[in-house]
């Protein structure tokens, strides 16, 4: 599913009105019904009636106000005890809003204009009564910081025990940035129209906006299918369809062999894993190339794999590039970094990785740090071999010589500019990770949780992209693959262990299991 900024949003909006002669008025009544909708889920599962329950809207002066006094419309007629809080003089409201104001002032709801400290008793009373906040303040239309009156009241809504429903984004959050200034309506569900905004996967948006449902409001397809709209989300469908299939016949051959550069002293763990996140992945072969020194223990704890001892006691130096030189030959992908350490002798080795090495080559970890401040190196493997780099936002930084509050003030646009810069896929990690491709498309990955903030899971994540690399998947859709069945993996773990105490090698021995619930859903 594609995923828009504000003014694609509102080229969309205006092209479905004026090509098609949809009437604005049809596409607000039809966005209250989706949030109408939500709220049945949220407050009855679906069934049963909302007769005599209590919904507070809060309504600012835009067409996200209107959307909310058509939701309150709604609500009303569904016997609920409505209460809006209008958050504009009367006259401000302007064309559907208006005429959405209108129409609940026909209605038994109640209407409060809110313009001061006077209104504040009435106001904290039904939001402590409510049994579901709809926050219908601002939508794509906000600049900059909340005003300071809606302010305190955003901070009362937080604080209830009502459901809050966000009406296209939570008020607060900026729709391009995810940028919040000093507060933002945290909801439960945002249910956003048309299209989810960019704002829902970057900064602190994915903290505010809870569960979000998307709905077409009746835009066609053929406008929220536009080829110009190159910024994704991954959803269950868009993995399914780029899931390799298994044939029959295959065997180890067919499914692909994999390389591994990994582990130093006191990090053979990460080898490891990445190892085991290979292995779960469906690799056909996997070999594990590692210094000399910690080569047996590596053996040990994987005996899956196929362990190759390069020169290098504590970590691989210069003369570790035969070896991997050898393996590499027969090899549909190789991936470097985990726990690797930062022997400088190596840097010559990837040096020559980057030039000569013709599969995809995937860049994690110390291999990244390697670069750091040489991130020219990089582009010297421009048009030699496929890349995929997995920063996360220290790597990042290191690598583009910023500091991490500019990676992550500055995700979609960093990871695009850099993935064409290097020629490469980059997999920018994070709450929300983002892969973007040197094409200029960028994919947001919605799966995962805090739990996977713990050591090891970035291993895990680089070997499974080498399998699907290893098993013919392009790097962006490997890259894609990678992400989304790491974080379902981690969500699965949630479920019995919530957002902690989950390992990394727990994430790994997930994968097939949400591979094959992928796999098994009826598409
Ligand atoms: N995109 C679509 O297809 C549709 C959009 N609709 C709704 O329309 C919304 C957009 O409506 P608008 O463009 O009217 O925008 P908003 O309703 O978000 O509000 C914009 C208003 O707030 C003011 N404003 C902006 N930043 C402010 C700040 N920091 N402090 C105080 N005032 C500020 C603006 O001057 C403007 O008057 C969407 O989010 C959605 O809810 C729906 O009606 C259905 C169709
Ligand atoms: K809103």
């Amino acid at each position: 599913m594609r995923v828009v900024n504000t003014e694609q949003m509102r080229q969309i909006e205006e092209r479905a009105i004026q090509q098609y002669g949809i009437p604005s008025m049809l596409l607000m009544e039809n966005a209250a019904w989706a949030v109408v909708e939500e709220i049945r889920r949220c407050l009855v599962q679906n069934e049963g009636d909302l007769a005599g329950l209590k919904a507070v809207i809060l309504v600012g002066k835009g067409n996200n106000g209107g959307d909310g006094l058509a939701v309150a419309r709604h609500l009303v007629l569904q016997g609920m005890d409505v209460t809006v809080l209008l958050f504009a003089g009367t006259e401000q409201l302007k064309g559907d809003a208006a005429l959405n104001l209108r129409l609940f002032q026909g209605t038994t709801g109640k209407l409060f204009v809110i313009e001061g400290e006077k209104q504040r008793l009435v106001a904290r009373f039904a939001l402590a009564q409510a049994d579901v906040i709809v926050d219908a303040l601002y939508g794509i239309g906000l600049r900059g910081a909340l005003p300071s009156l809606i302010e305190e009241y955003v901070n009362e809504v937080n604080n209830a025990s009502a459901c809050v429903v966000s009406v296209d984004i939570p008020s607060g959050v900026e729709a391009n940035t995810g940028k919040v200034y000093r507060t933002a309506i945290r909801a439960q569900i945002t249910v956003t129209f048309g299209l989810p905004k960019w704002g829902l996967f970057l900064g602190e948006g994915p903290i505010y906006c809870g569960r979000v449902a998307v709905d077409p409001i009746s835009i066609p397809e053929a406008f929220l299918e536009d080829e110009s709209i190159s910024t994704y989300v991954l959803t269950d469908d868009t993995i399914r369809e780029i899931l390799p299939i298994r044939h029959f016949k295959g065997h180890k051959g067919t499914h692909g062999k994999g390389i591994l550069v990994a582990g130093s002293k006191g990090m053979s763990g990460a080898a490891v894993l990445a190892g085991r996140g290979a292995l779960r992945s469906g690799i056909g072969l996997l070999q594990i190339v590692t210094p000399q020194g910690i080569a047996k223990d590596v053996d040990a704890s994987i005996t899956e794999a196929t362990v190759w001892p390069a020169p290098g006691e504590d970590s691989l130096n210069e003369e570790s590039w035969e070896v991997i030189a050898r393996q590499a030959e027969k090899a549909q992908a190789l991936a470097i970094g985990p726990g690797l350490a930062q022997n400088p002798g190596f840097g010559l080795v990837l040096e020559e990785i980057l030039r000569t090495i013709s599969c995809p080559v995937v860049l994690d970890a110390d291999a990244l740090n390697l670069l750091a401040g040489e991130s020219s190196l990089i582009e010297a493997r421009n048009g030699r071999g496929p890349l995929i780099l997995t920063p996360h936002p220290g790597e990042m930084a290191r690598l583009c010589q910023c500091t991490v509050a500019d990676v992550e003030s500055n995700r979609l646009d960093l990871a695009l500019t850099k993935a064409a810069e290097w020629e490469a896929v980059v997999v920018l990690k994070g709450s929300v990770t983002i892969v973007a491709s040197p094409d200029g498309r960028a994919f947001f990955n919605p799966s995962g949780n805090p739990g996977l903030g713990t050591g090891g899971t970035g291993d895990v994540l680089t070997g499974s992209i080498l399998a699907w690399l290893a098993q013919g998947v392009s790097p962006l859709e490997a890259a894609c693959l990678g992400a989304y069945l790491h974080g379902k993996a981690a969500d699965d773990l949630a479920e019995e262990y919530g957002w902690s105490g989950f390992l990394a090698s727990e994430v790994a021995d997930r994968l097939p299991k949400v591979r094959r619930s992928l796999e098994l859903k009826l598409g």
